[in-house]
């Protein structure tokens, strides 16, 4: 095979020599594996190429207006003549990939003549790349990804590992009720990752942001996700990790984001057991080493490494940190923080965290405005103080201040609102007497706590 290669090697250069052609090759992926060539997708969207054309051996490019354009500006006389031409290349046998589909390269070529070298480099291939970014800009839909069944990876046309719908949430930060001040902050923050690809690299770092959004049930921590993308306008990744079987899944998963996204990991704390994984594992490990003797040889691969485990998870949050593309937010929501394992959540892997907390007065305020259209009312005072006794989420109290019939009955609803906190506040009332029990409760999760945290500083 090594001959084989060579006389083609040798051939092609004999070619190239005798040939007034010369061509260039844009591949789809870089040499380092892990990043998509941008350059590929430019060109495929210049050329406005669908998977239905990838099969045709030669493809007469449409320079109508671009090229045309171009090639005047040079010589008003004379067009000039250039091939695009697309392939599909299976790897050499030697290269080892754990994918089949994902060895395979797809290339455009541009052949052209050699005087017009100069100018293809210099003008011609810049102007391609830039109205290809451009078209795919126009064209940018906000998308909301979510994992194909590992079984289709390989079966699907391109083999991918995400498949999308159009993401059209209403929701944006006018709409998401709390705390104004730090919802500018957020919004600062946001702004300040959005434009900071040239800050980020001139400290060196990878241009990532990791949130961390906690809170009880129905505070806005989805809502807020959906408002990061339409404030940002990325595309969102919804990652469920229960259906992702390995860490081999994972980093597929994640390598095969694109820039300019969110990618997002709900109720982390439930979607695996990331802290007790460790301490199972020892438990285990006698009755699975007895099962494991029983069982045929080529069985007996450890499951523990089937799964996705929280050193699974870090890894690949920081490989994704450092090894594709940048312009990526990650975000975990949880309705537990204090079960998570503080190695996930340290700064530099979440560098944000959110408390999204019961309703206080200000997020009320935005509530009443979006949907009764009301900034003052009586009954606001009343509210004021009750909101400060009583815990109610502002799912509840929008829940409460959605009319019910067509016709806007504003005092029926702030009515019906009052009456609930009311309600409310007489449960919490009754519940106090019982809760002196939990104190013993706490403690003990106090310990354990501080013992996890031990067992992991030694290991991270
Ligand atoms: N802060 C908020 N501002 C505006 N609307 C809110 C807010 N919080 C909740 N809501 C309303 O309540 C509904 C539920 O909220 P959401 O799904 O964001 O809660 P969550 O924090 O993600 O809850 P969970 O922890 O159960 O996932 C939303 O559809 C939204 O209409
Ligand atoms: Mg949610």
């Amino acid at each position: 095979f090594q001959l084989q290669d060579y006389l083609a090697a040798l051939a092609a250069r004999l070619h190239s020599l005798l040939s007034p052609y010369a061509t260039i090759t844009i591949d789809d992926r870089s040499d380092d594996y892990f990043s998509r060539s941008e350059a590929f997708f430019d060109v495929e969207a210049y050329l406005g190429a669908s998977p239905c054309n990838a099969h045709a051996r030669r493809l007469r490019a449409d320079l109508a207006d671009g090229a045309d354009r171009m090639a005047l500006a040079v010589d008003d006389h004379e067009g000039v003549a250039m091939w695009w031409r697309k392939t599909k290349a299976l790897p050499r046998a030697n290269v080892i990939t754990w994918s089949p589909r994902n060895a395979e390269r797809r290339s455009y070529h541009l052949t052209f003549h050699r005087r017009h070298r100069a100018l293809v480099e210099n003008a011609y291939l810049p102007h391609v790349l830039a109205e290809g970014r451009a078209v795919t800009v126009r064209n940018r839909q906000r998308r909301l990804f979510t994992k194909n069944p590992a079984a289709d990876w390989a079966a699907s046309e391109d083999g991918r590992a995400w498949s999308h719908v159009k993401l059209d949430h209403p929701s944006t930060f006018a709409t998401l009720a709390m705390d104004p001040a730090r919802k500018q902050e957020i919004l600062d923050d946001l702004d300040m990752f959005r434009d900071g690809k040239d800050y980020y690299a001139s400290v060196g770092k990878a241009w990532k942001r990791g949130y961390l959004l906690f809170g009880p049930p129905g505070t806005g921590k989805s809502t807020m996700i959906a408002a990061m993308a339409n404030f940002l306008d990325y595309d969102v990744y919804d990652l469920e990790l229960t259906a992702v079987k390995s860490n081999i899944e994972l980093r597929r998963l994640f390598i095969e984001t694109t820039g300019k996204s969110i990618i997002v990991i709900e109720d982390i704390d439930c979607s695996i057991d990331l802290t007790g994984k460790r301490k199972r594992k020892k438990k285990k490990a006698k009755t699975s080493e007895k099962k494991k003797k029983m069982m045929p040889p080529w069985e007996r691969d450890d499951e523990e490494e089937k799964k996705v485990t929280l050193s699974g998870v870090l890894n690949f949050i920081d490989g994704l940190w450092s090894a594709c593309g940048g312009e990526r937010i990650i975000v975990f929501t949880t309705n537990h923080k204090e079960k998570l394992d503080p190695a996930l959540i340290r700064r530099g892997r979440m560098d944000v965290h959110v408390e999204m907390s019961y309703c206080c007065f200000e997020a009320f305020k935005v509530l009443a405005k979006n949907y009764l259209g009301v900034e003052q009312h009586e009954v606001f005072d009343e509210i004021r103080r009750l909101l400060g006794e009583v815990e109610m989420s502002p799912a509840d109290v929008a829940e409460n201040l959605m009319p019910r019939s067509k016709r806007k009955d504003v005092n029926g609803c702030l009515e019906r609102l009052v009456k609930a906190l009311h309600e409310a506040k007489l449960a919490v009332g009754a519940g106090t007497r019982q809760s002196k029990k939990s104190t013993t409760r706490t403690l003990t999760l106090t310990v354990t706590r501080i013992q996890r945290r031990r067992r992991i500083s030694s290991r991270y």
